[in-house]
């Protein structure tokens, strides 16, 4: 369980977040996005101690990372792939950190095995590529069998098959009942793995929601064409939709599904010429939900 309550945190001048609140259970994947700057790293930061608040509180199991003893055992997180001593092996690097939680060589061997690198378990790791680092990082994460999990834009820069790995991976450890929680500035990786979203801009909270209802949230109904429309939006008002003219000369149908308007225009023997659901993707909902939040944007770019 994560809980981020009434979190701030300000670098000087900058405030990179700004009364922050949101909560993480486990048992499902839960995406964490936002624009660039918006605070996603900062948060996860101080919820592992790396920085403390300005004011507010960031807890793991309802205790601050600093009171957790061996706390590889409770949380484990991934937050800078390249942080590591190139010099040294996969094995040694992972038994480091392993011998600072009281973890032994047996667990870092394991560990290995589940992210696909005991194979190159000797080999140094600053000859890595990134997907292998990344690798890595996941499984440094992992060594302390932790309840929850964090995980910094884990699959940036990741070739299409580092990407479903990491996506079946992080739905197999929620499966597990873990806490997992997933940054990312991308929706599209998102809708894919995550089950809920924490969405936040300039440091702050903008929707905690499921996926499943962000994409109810952003369904703008359906497009129908006719020729007889009047009496086609009679007979749909009629059954409780909400019916209006559409710009593009059609008729704007919501409050019904598709396939309601094309039984009762069949039931009325009522042409139907077009009928086309129009939800909004969810990374246009996630562009609509952020526009304000955008701290640079290309000339010219969609919005
Ligand atoms: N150590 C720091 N010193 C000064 N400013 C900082 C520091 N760390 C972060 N910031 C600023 O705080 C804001 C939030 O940054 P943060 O890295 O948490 O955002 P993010 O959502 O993780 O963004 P990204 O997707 O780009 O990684 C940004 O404006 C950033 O420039």
């Amino acid at each position: 369980m994560i809980e981020v309550k009434e979190l701030s945190k300000r670098y000087g001048g900058t405030s990179a977040v700004d009364g922050l609140s949101f909560s993480v259970g486990p048992g499902r994947v839960t995406g964490f996005l936002g624009p660039n700057g918006a605070g996603k790293t900062t948060t996860m930061r101080v919820l592992l101690g790396l920085d403390a608040p300005t004011s507010g509180e960031a807890l793991v199991d309802g205790l601050r990372y600093a009171r957790i003893r061996r706390p590889m055992l409770r949380v484990g997180a991934l937050l800078d792939a390249g942080a590591l001593h190139g010099g040294r092996s996969a094995f040694d690097h992972l038994l480091c950190l392993a011998r600072t939680n009281g973890i032994g060589a047996r667990r870092v061997a394991e560990v290995l095995e589940q992210v696909g690198l005991a194979g190159v378990a000797r080999k140094r790791a600053g000859g890595f590529s990134l997907g292998m680092k990344q690798r890595l990082g996941i499984a440094a994460a992992l060594l302390g069998d932790p309840g929850v999990l964090l995980f910094d834009e884990p699959v940036n820069g990741l070739d299409p098959d580092g990407v479903r790995w990491i996506r079946e991976l992080m739905r197999s450890l929620a499966a597990e009942g873990r806490t997992v929680l997933l940054s990312s500035h991308l929706m599209s990786e998102m809708e894919l793995t995550a089950d809920r979203l924490v969405v936040i801009g300039r440091g702050r909270l903008i929707c905690d929601t499921t996926v499943r209802d962000l994409a109810a949230r952003f369904d703008r109904g359906v497009l129908v064409r006719s020729p007889r429309a009047a009496e086609l939006a009679e007979v749909l008002t009629g059954a409780g939709a909400a019916v209006a003219p559409d710009p593009s000369g059609g008729l704007a149908v919501t409050g019904v599904d598709v396939s309601v308007i094309g039984d009762l225009a069949a039931r009325h023997a009522l042409p139907i010429h077009e009928a086309t659901p129009r939800s909004a993707s969810l990374e246009e909902a996630y562009m609509e939900l952020t526009a304000g939040s955008v701290e640079h944007r290309a000339h010219g770019s969609a919005r």
